[in-house]
């Protein structure tokens, strides 16, 4: 849970507007280069081209939640032809992470703008300064860390199947792409493990087979609320009996 402060509101005269959210990070990148045990596990495998963006929309059917995407995101502010296009353009051409400041304002921004308290940001953080930052900025710590888990030759095969015109889905750029999670994802991925947060996924299976183990992740979060709900309605019931008898 959280609260994002909408910075845009601040100015004087005007309240803050504050919002109380849930929010759990989508990631599928690790790095081969640790001791850990989480990472070691992890070590033959790596991330885009996971599948995240398509889990996330089972989720959101089936739970409720909103996807944020920060690639999608960084994509649109390019199209709108904002200020920071160009910059963005060329850093996802690269394979390189945009700097935190500019994510972060789009995700802050997308999160203010929206109705629901429930969100997936899927592909974020995705280095150390994208999770210190945000977490500085909203204040928010995820519930828990989804982590896709899937063969490296599997991700670039979809990942170069993916027919959505992108310009960062060549191999070059795969190539590279990869290379950056390695070296700097491992720190937030372990940051996460260590407090215990991160949901591990076998992602290599047909998306149906992924999808009945990510329901496994969620289900049990939603029967709590629910059960929660029938204990607290009985209790009041009983309270309620008692003042009758009392009577
Ligand atoms: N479990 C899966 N098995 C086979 N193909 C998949 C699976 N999950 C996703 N795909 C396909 O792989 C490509 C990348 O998936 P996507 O959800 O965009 O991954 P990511 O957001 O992690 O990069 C897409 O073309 C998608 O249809
Ligand atoms: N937190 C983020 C997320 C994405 N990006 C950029 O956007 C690109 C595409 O991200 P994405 O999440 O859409 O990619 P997939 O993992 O879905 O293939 C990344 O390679 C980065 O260049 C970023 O700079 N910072
Ligand atoms: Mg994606």
């Amino acid at each position: 849970m959280g609260t994002v402060v909408d910075s845009a509101n601040q100015g004087a005269g005007s309240m803050p507007t504050n919002k109380k959210v849930t929010v759990i990070f989508v990631l599928g990148e690790f790095s081969t280069s640790t001791s850990h045990d989480l990472v070691l596990e992890m070590a033959p495998h790596s991330g885009p081209g996971s599948g995240k963006g398509t889990q996330c929309t089972n989720i959101v059917e089936n739970f409720g939640y909103t996807h944020l995407s920060a690639g999608d995101l960084l994509r649109a502010e390019i199209k709108s032809g904002s200020e920071n296009g160009t910059m963005i353009s060329n850093m996802i051409k690269e394979g390189k992470i945009v700097p935190s400041e500019v994510t972060i304002k789009l995700l802050q921004r997308a999160i203010q703008e929206n109705g629901n308290d429930k969100f997936l940001i899927d592909g974020f953080p995705r280095n150390e300064e994208n999770r210190a930052a945000f977490e500085l900025v909203t204040g928010i710590e995820p519930e828990f860390v989804l982590f896709f888990d899937c063969p490296e030759e599997e991700m670039e095969r979809r990942l170069l199947g993916r027919n959505q015109g992108r310009e960062d889905d060549n191999i070059e750029t795969i190539r590279k792409r990869f290379k950056v999670y390695m070296e700097s994802s491992l720190p937030v991925i372990e940051y996460y493990n260590s407090k215990g947060k991160v949901r591990k996924i076998d992602a290599a299976k047909p998306v149906g087979e992924v999808f009945e183990a990510v329901k496994a992740v969620f289900a049990p979060a939603d029967e709590k609320v629910k059960y929660t709900g029938i204990v607290c309605i009985l209790v009041l019931a009983m309270c309620l009996q008692q003042d009758d008898v009392s009577l």
